[in-house]
């Protein structure tokens, strides 16, 4: 049996080789999948495959209830449990990310949200980036990639907060997004690293700096529309 749609198959596999073309990921140390939610799966890449080897037949079908493998010989990402608990937590998501990207790792391993300084952040995230708790020991010990994907849930909220904060970062590892496709979900990524990166300079700059809100919020309801959320729980 094949898995997925011609469609969702080409573009998880075109979601994936965008992590490399975009710097975000040295490695494999990044990934993207796509749910199918009338068949009840989603398709990740799998576990330690190159980007530059990878093909859409490798692409591995997840049973979305049980994170079971459905077909082939090839392990999913480790990541595969956290990009389960957000296809199980929010119904308007079809792609989830993973990358290790420079800056928004920095960030994280700061234990630090991405602070909200600038238009380009506003455009696509309704406040800071923010980052998790850490896991406790037994949440590491037990489902360490499951209890990561519960405390962004738990962070982030319901299914319209993760529209309106399509990103967070997960203590001392590293950035995790999504949207309503791969490919959306992969341009949160690339908008999350470049907001990281800018953030760090404008703070090099100026510890100081700061967004009027009304400015934020302006640009953020430019694109998200009048009525979007904005203004998230860390805000
Ligand atoms: O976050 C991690 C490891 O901490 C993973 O993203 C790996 O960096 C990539 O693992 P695979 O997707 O190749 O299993």
């Amino acid at each position: 049996m094949t898995y997925g749609s011609n469609a969702l198959r080409q573009a998880v596999l075109r979601a994936n080789q965008v992590i490399p073309e975009a710097g975000l990921a040295q490695l494999t140390w990044g990934n993207v999948s796509g749910v199918d939610r009338e068949g009840g799966y989603y398709l990740i890449k799998p576990s330690g495959v190159r980007y530059d080897d990878l093909t859409e037949d490798q692409l591995v079908p997840v049973d979305l209830r049980t994170g079971q493998v459905l077909a082939g010989d090839l392990r999913p990402s480790v990541d595969s449990e956290s990009h389960r608990a957000f296809y199980l937590a929010w119904p308007s998501i079809g792609g989830v990310t993973h990358t290790h990207s420079t800056h928004a790792v920095a960030f994280a391993q700061a234990n630090r949200d991405i602070p909200l300084l600038g238009t380009t952040h506003a455009d696509t995230f309704n406040g800071p980036v923010p980052v998790t708790r850490g896991l406790t020991a037994d949440e590491c010990a037990t489902d360490y990639e499951l209890n990561t994907g519960r405390v962004i849930v738990e962070l982030i909220g319901d299914d319209a907060s993760a529209a309106a904060m399509p990103a967070a970062l997960v203590a001392n590892h590293g950035p995790f997004t999504w949207g309503a496709t791969p490919g959306k979900s992969v341009e949160h990524a690339i908008i999350c690293e470049a907001v990281a990166e800018m953030a760090l300079k404008t703070l090099a700059l100026n510890p100081a700096a700061t967004i009027p809100d009304h400015l934020a919020e302006r640009h953020f309801k430019r694109k998200h529309g009048p009525g979007a959320y904005y203004g998230n729980p860390k805000a």
